[in-house]
């Protein structure tokens, strides 16, 4: 604790509280996210040393960067020390747009949806000592994708991903809150595989042209009927119709036909992700 001070609370949700932080050595701005570990059972406390061994395996221009984890035993706490971004998360951007009634521009659009599909490649696509080792993120939505001060996107909270052992895993309930951008096989507690992340990102980006999530309830079932019904609204009209056709793509209901990172790769308007200068 003593090689850092704090400077301010920045953000308390399904993360944890987040404090901004400097680091003494060279006044560098970081974060940490605290955790009371005090309380938990065996499961959560596994389920935490899965996500910082998963974090300080993953090193990519888009995924926040670890930096250090500190221990307070006294206190039970855990501190994560991560990379700051500086523009917030991608959920606080949208509330702006909805309250000021303006729409995101495409061309952003295309560029989140480049860097976090560069970003899950990292994931899906994970080898440890050459052996592949594909990691899940399992909880993707808006305020999980960070901005920098360049508004380049970065996907943060890897508290639910998962190491996908074989090619697929059975469900089991995960999260809390309302599951907006949880898939129809993740819903209905089917087999699941790295594209139960690409729907995630199909609602992530149906939603930043949209400012809503294509599928919406008042409780859980009733969002859970919405989900396997494959009925999507479409895109406002300003949109381009390879924006909606990609969008659509990400949410087909039949987890064989969405696409893969690589397919996503391919589409003509994605930007390649920044250089990693950190
Ligand atoms: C109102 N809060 C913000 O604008 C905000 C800012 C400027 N940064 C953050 C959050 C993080 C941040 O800046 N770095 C992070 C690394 C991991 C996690 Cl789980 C969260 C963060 C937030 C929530």
């Amino acid at each position: 604790m003593e090689n850092y001070e704090k400077i301010q609370t920045i953000g308390k949700g399904s993360f944890g509280k987040v404090t901004k932080i400097r680091r003494k050595a060279d006044g560098r701005e970081l974060v940490w996210k605290e955790l009371n570990y005090g309380s938990m059972n065996d499961k959560e406390k596994s389920q935490i040393v899965a996500e910082v061994n998963i974090l300080r395996e993953l090193r990519h221009p888009c995924i926040v960067r670890y930096y250090d984890r500190i221990i307070e035993k006294k206190s039970t706490k855990l501190y994560i020390v991560m990379e700051h971004c500086s523009g917030g998360d991608l959920a606080s951007l949208l509330r702006r747009h909805r309250k000021d009634k303006t729409w995101v521009e495409e061309q952003f659009i295309w560029k989140v949806l480049g860097q976090v599909v560069s970003a899950l490649k990292e994931c899906h696509r994970h080898k440890e000592n050459g052996i592949s080792k594909p990691i899940l993120h399992r909880d993707l939505k808006p305020a999980n994708i960070l901005l920098d001060k360049n508004m380049n996107a970065k996907l943060c909270d890897f508290g639910l991903a998962t190491e996908l052992a074989g090619s697929h895993k059975l469900a089991q309930t995960i999260g809390v809150g309302t599951p907006y951008y949880m898939s129809p096989e993740l819903v209905n507690n089917q087999r699941y595989d790295e594209r139960s992340d690409i729907w995630s990102v199909g609602c992530i980006i149906y939603e930043m042209a949209s400012l809503s999530p294509p599928f919406d309830a008042q409780n859980q079932l009733a969002l859970a009927v919405k989900i396997n019904s494959g009925k999507i609204a479409k895109l406002p009209a300003q949109y381009s119709e390879e924006l909606h056709r990609s969008c659509h793509w990400m949410l087909r209901r039949e987890i064989g036909r969405r696409p893969r990172v690589e397919d996503l790769e391919r589409l003509p308007n994605l930007v390649t992700p920044l250089k990693d200068t950190r």
